[in-house]
């Protein structure tokens, strides 16, 4: 068996500035710029690539929209954690 370290390769310093910080500029690049990429592989590659990648591409903006909506996100405090709090339960 072969193990890939993806984490490590996503985490690459030669590849990415910062590569441990949430910069999610650095992904505001055309698509066809960084079509055979293979610095950031969430889903894996090749022939055992994650099938289900264009169904979870499509449906987390509707996923992150509900969240923003249904929660109040609070970052701070012990350990600079973030915290969710559901809106329904302050009322
Ligand atoms: C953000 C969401 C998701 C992420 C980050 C993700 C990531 C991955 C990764 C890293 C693999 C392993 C690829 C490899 O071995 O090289 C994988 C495999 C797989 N994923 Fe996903 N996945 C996601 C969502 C989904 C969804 C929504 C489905 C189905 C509806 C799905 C179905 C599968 C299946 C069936 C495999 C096994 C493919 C194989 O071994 O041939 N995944 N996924």
């Amino acid at each position: 068996m072969v193990a890939i370290d993806v984490y490590t390769i996503m985490r690459d310093g030669k590849t990415w500035d910062y590569p441990n910080d949430f910069r999610p500029e650095r992904f505001m690049v055309s698509s066809k710029e960084k079509e055979n990429a293979m610095e950031y592989i969430p889903f894996g590659a090749g022939r055992r690539a994650c099938p289900g990648s264009k169904f979870a591409l499509s449906l987390i903006h509707t996923t992150i929209a509900t969240m923003v909506q249904c929660f109040d996100w609070k970052v701070g405090g012990e350990g600079s954690t973030l915290r969710l709090i559901c809106k329904s339960d302050q009322a």
